[in-house]
């Protein structure tokens, strides 16, 4: 069986009846638990669960009548009726970073702020997951030698193992590492970038998932050499205002060619909060390092706050 066939099968395969998960679900709330984790995480509420089974809500739209850009444009992926409690829900439930790095440029160090909160779950293709939580080679399927990682890889958590399911089976990729962002405000942003590291293999394919509050998403093509006699062409713009519940697919030589940003914003709707979950594949246990580097870090744990509505340092409860 093809690879695009087996996800296509996971996808349509029925999810649990609504009366064996009830069982599981109000007799305890179930939850995905790990040694890397800073708490538990709930899984999702039965609710969001069965509506989220019908996702896409729509079907994407293609954006590839500039150069090098291909894009897959869900308005929206999620449907409508539960965007917000899926927002809600993963605000209040994922452990959160505000992760601060310093970079060398020659001989001048530079103190990097992260100006948005992060949280990543996922292992690159070397190693998988035991069901025991523990890791496997995946070529071997023996446990790992304790030395391939320096970071602490964690298994995606099952309410965003749902949505990655849903995301492979709509479009035709595999990924194995879940980054998730929230921008508090207007002030928290992502600058021009591209994900275009080698880790993640020629033309990654990334699913990019809006929660919360509508946020512009920026792309302009990367600097374009000048051709013989020719000035460089003019670099090509694209604004889309992302909206609670889109979801967007960057493939092929988009990565390699083009910038994406969220820009800061003053004023609006920005203050609500937004969620941006992308899932992504990591070839080599690079990406793990890297991802959890700069998406985890070393300093401390935040959890959203819902009588303060804010981020708050999260402290350890004493047993
Ligand atoms: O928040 C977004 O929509 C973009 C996030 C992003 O580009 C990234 O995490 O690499
Ligand atoms: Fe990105």
């Amino acid at each position: 069986m093809s690879k695009r066939a087996q996800t296509l099968d996971s996808f349509f395969s029925p999810p649990p009846t609504k009366k064996q998960r009830s069982v599981a679900t109000l007799s305890t709330q179930a939850t995905s638990k790990h040694h890397t984790y800073a708490f538990p995480v709930p899984h999702l509420p039965a609710e969001i669960y069965d509506t989220l089974g019908f996702a896409p809500a729509t079907e994407g739209k293609a954006i590839n009548d500039q150069p090098d850009l291909d894009l897959l444009y869900f308005q929206p992926y999620v449907p409508k009726d539960v965007e917000k409690d899926l927002f809600c829900f993963l605000r209040q439930e994922l452990f959160f970073y505000r992760v601060q790095y310093k970079i060398k440029r020659g001989p001048v160090e530079t103190q990097i702020n992260t100006p948005r909160y992060t949280t990543v779950f996922g292992v690159d293709d070397s190693s998988r997951f035991a069901e025991d939580g523990s890791l496997l080679d995946s070529k071997t399927g023996k446990p790992i030698p304790k030395d391939r990682y320096k970071c602490q890889p964690r298994p995606i958590p099952q309410c965003l193992d749902f949505l990655r399911q849903i995301t492979e089976g709509s479009t035709g990729e595999t990924y194995n590492f879940c980054l998730v962002n929230y921008y508090a405000s207007g002030n928290d942003s992502i600058s021009y970038h591209s994900d275009d590291e080698r880790f993640l293999g020629k033309d990654p394919a990334i699913a990019s998932f809006s929660l919360g509050a509508k946020r512009d998403f920026l792309m302009k093509h990367k600097p374009m050499p000048p051709s013989d006699n020719e000035p460089a062409p003019e670099a090509k713009r694209l604004k889309l205002p992302l909206a609670s519940g889109d979801m967007i697919l960057m493939r092929g030589r988009t990565q390699s060619n083009w910038l994406h940003s969220i820009p800061k914003r003053k004023g609006g709707e920005s203050d609500r909060g937004r969620i941006n979950i992308t899932f992504r594949k990591a070839m080599v246990k690079g990406g793990t390092e890297n991802y959890y580097q700069y998406n985890v870090g070393v300093g401390g744990v935040y959890q959203w706050d819902e009588k303060k509505k804010e981020m708050l340092p999260w402290v350890k409860p004493e047993i």
